[in-house]
């Protein structure tokens, strides 16, 4: 590895130090028989100079690189309120690494073309934000699951079954038999809470989602977790002190991230803290019939109408008691009302809605039977899922965050395709 000092490391204090920067050339321009060039590498940026007087070689080579062209400068640090940093780099030597004559992303890219060339447009600042923010939030995660008794475990994405219904289902050939992608992990998880108790796992979920929203993608990372003698209740309190301790811990890591999507407006991360908002279905329905939306008890909420419940609040907030008919086979009936389940949904607010979908699970055999039997599908599918409910079955509970959904709530991007390094919706498979 280049013994380098990176760019964000070079301060005004070093004043008169020489240091070797390793990086690509982000900005550039040319003052009277000076060249500067804004030197970018993963840690952020830092201003070169090159004078003739001072090395003729590198200026001449300096004049010469593009945009983006990989190179290797060595000079000595001067203070210099005028940079874009405090500090420049008078620079006497330049490697070029590979120049780059035309770097095909402009000012004027449309969105389609990034996408097009997503593989390049990682060289940006602001893209590499976002995923140094995903990369922090799992990070969060990971703190708070090891130290709350979580125990990682690494489930199967090659299966036999449908989680949330068979119509997003991914199908592939498995020798002579047939498989799919999975769409969560959770299944496989209420098998290992037997031996663990407390588990997680982020897996890549598919959904063949022709749906093509802000919010869906067709590849996600999904966190999910999956407790042994939880309820509902006790889950719900389980989902809002994780997501509250990965956006505070990441508000502390990553402010210039966030501020380079949010300015100053970090309001409603702040206000994520315990305990968040809970409002019932029922409620959630009154709300919005309040404000003129046109839907009845028993219909689910979509992007619009959850868009539309957020405005109510400014923090992270609970929508629980779902009818069963319009949720998944595995949750639990309410034993006060059968016509609802154990389910909770996290939306987050600012128009995001659902972030975390979670519920009590079915742990009698005979329902579980019935339920998979009302939604039409075959028990013998799901033979060893209802093995899970004969050998000690208990109560237990579980959710699945989507970290991209997360992401784009963090930074209010404007699309969730914008939160994964290469994105997968039903127009795109590549780069
Ligand atoms: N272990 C569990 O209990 C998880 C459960 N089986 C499950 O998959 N629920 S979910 O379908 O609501 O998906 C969970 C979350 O997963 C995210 N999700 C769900 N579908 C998508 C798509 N298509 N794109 C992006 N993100 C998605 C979204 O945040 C949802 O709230
Ligand atoms: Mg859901």
């Amino acid at each position: 590895m280049i013994d380098k000092v990176y760019c964000a490391d070079v301060t005004p204090e070093m004043e008169g130090k020489r240091v070797k920067l390793a990086g690509w050339v982000y900005r550039k321009r040319e003052v009277g028989k000076k060249v500067f060039i804004v030197l970018r590498d993963s840690s952020g940026i830092v201003q070169t100079v090159f004078k003739k007087e001072l090395s003729e070689e590198a200026y001449a080579e300096a004049k010469k690189v593009g945009i983006e062209s990989s190179v290797i400068i060595e000079g000595t640090v001067k203070a210099d309120p005028r940079a874009p940093t405090g500090v420049e780099v008078q620079a006497d030597r330049i490697e070029v690494i590979q120049n780059v004559d035309f770097f095909p992303i402009t000012k004027d890219a449309s969105e389609e073309f990034l996408l097009d060339v997503r593989h390049l447009h990682l060289h940006s600042p602001k893209v590499a934000a976002v995923m140094k923010v995903k990369a922090t939030l799992m990070q969060a995660a990971r703190e708070w699951l090891t130290q709350d008794g979580w125990y990682e475990v690494f489930p199967p994405i090659l299966v036999t079954g449908a989680v949330e219904g068979g119509a997003t289902l991914f199908k592939l050939k498995y020798f002579d038999k047939t498989a799919y992608l999975s769409q969560s992990a959770q299944l496989y998880l209420e098998a290992a809470i037997f031996g663990l108790e407390k588990v997680w796992s982020l897996t890549p979920s598919f959904r063949a989602e022709k749906s093509r929203t802000r919010r869906h993608l067709t590849e996600f990372w999904h966190l999910e977790l999956e407790a042994a003698w939880m309820d509902l209740w006790d889950i719900m309190k389980v989902e809002e002190e994780l997501v509250s301790y990965m956006v505070q811990r990441t508000l502390e890591l990553r402010k210039k991230e966030i501020e380079l999507y949010r300015k100053d407006d970090i309001k409603t991360l702040k206000n994520a803290v315990p305990p968040f908002p809970r409002i019932s279905y029922d409620e959630a329905i009154d709300i919005l019939q309040s404000k003129g939306v046109q839907i009845e008890w028993g219909e689910d909420m979509g992007a619009d109408e959850e868009r539309i419940l957020t405005q109510e609040f400014e923090a992270p907030f609970f929508v629980y008691g779902y009818p069963k008919h319009i949720k998944a086979f595995y949750m639990k009936e309410d034993p006060s009302d059968p016509r609802k389940v154990l389910a909770a949904d996290m939306l987050a607010p600012e128009g995001y809605g659902e972030i975390i979908g979670g519920s009590q699970r079915e742990d009698s055999y005979d329902k579980l039977v019935q339920r998979i039997l009302e939604e039409g599908m075959k028990p013998e599918d799901y033979e060893w899922y209802l093995d899970l409910r004969k050998y000690g079955s208990v109560p237990h509970s579980g959710f699945g965050l989507g970290l991209e959904r997360l992401v784009a709530w963090v930074l209010k991007l404007d699309h969730v395709r914008w939160a994964t390094l290469f994105p997968r919706t039903p127009s795109r498979l590549y780069p």
